[in-house]
């Protein structure tokens, strides 16, 4: 087996469509500030702005390959007929190691995806040798912990075997485990919930191959503090809008470190 290139933690943040080009722009200047020496991070740090950010930011991002750049969505094509759709293949071409796949926001109406349109967008973004980053979870919350837990690995599961099905055996994938629930809350899924849901879908990947370059992530309103809770059995935080301020952006980032 390769030897995994994916770094061991990984923390990242999707700017959905909340910042306009100045501000993005503002935003990941101040990260690559503070992740460029003396500083020395070996968290993997990524971040997806809007599509029309890509090339600025992959600009902005030159001097600063610890900050991984990525996209939001792609199209499964590299090119045709497909008018307003992004290719994979630009994506790469205009500096994007990762691209997300299958959000809660894509999943559900309008945009419908299913596991398999997920899974055939991952295979085009692992051609075009960048990191499928394929978003999990489960849509409705259970007020009983074991049954929330069973519920979530059973929604969960076709969500995954899709994409290992499609995904070449040396492929890094990240997962982010993002319960549809905690998604745009107040507070994240509780920690009991989150780990033992996310044990179980590393023991099912675990089962059906020998991975190296498998991460699980959790999202869904974490924020500075939530790395504490989850250290034990998560391999990072996907962020949304609490770390739209840099600052909590880089606390989180040192409580991963600092773990
Ligand atoms: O893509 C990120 C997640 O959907 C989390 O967003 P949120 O932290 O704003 O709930």
């Amino acid at each position: 087996m390769k030897p995994p290139i994916l770094p061991k933690r990984l923390v990242g943040v999707n700017l959905k469509m909340y910042f306009d080009a100045p501000s993005t722009t503002a935003y990941i200047t101040a990260i690559a500030k503070f992740v460029a020496p003396p500083a020395s991070i070996s968290t993997g740090i990524f971040i997806l702005p809007s599509y029309p950010c890509l090339a600025s930011a992959s600009d902005l991002l030159d001097m600063t390959p610890q900050v991984i750049l990525g996209a939001q969505n792609c199209h499964a094509e590299d090119s045709g007929a497909y008018t307003g759709e992004i290719s994979p293949l630009m994506l790469k071409q205009v500096g994007c190691r990762i691209v997300c796949l299958g959000h809660a926001e894509r999943r559900r109406a309008p945009f419908n995806e299913t596991d398999e349109v997920v899974a055939t967008k991952a295979e085009a973004v692992v051609r075009n040798g960048m990191i499928p980053l394929v978003c999990i979870g489960e849509k409705s919350r259970s007020g009983i912990m074991s049954e929330g837990v069973g519920i979530a690995v059973r929604e969960c599961s076709p969500q995954v075997m899709s994409v290992l099905r499609a995904v070449p055996g040396d492929a890094p994938i990240i997962f982010a485990y993002e319960p549809v629930w905690a998604i745009g809350a107040q507070e994240p899924a509780s920690a009991d919930h989150v780990l033992a849901v996310v044990k179980s879908l590393k023991q099912l990947i675990g089962t059906v191959e020998e991975r190296a370059d498998v991460r699980i992530l959790y999202g869904g309103s974490a924020k500075p503090g939530t790395w504490g809770t989850l250290k034990e059995g998560v391999d990072g935080l996907f962020l949304g809008r609490f770390a739209h301020d840099v600052g909590n952006f880089e606390r989180v980032v040192r409580e991963v470190e600092e773990s």
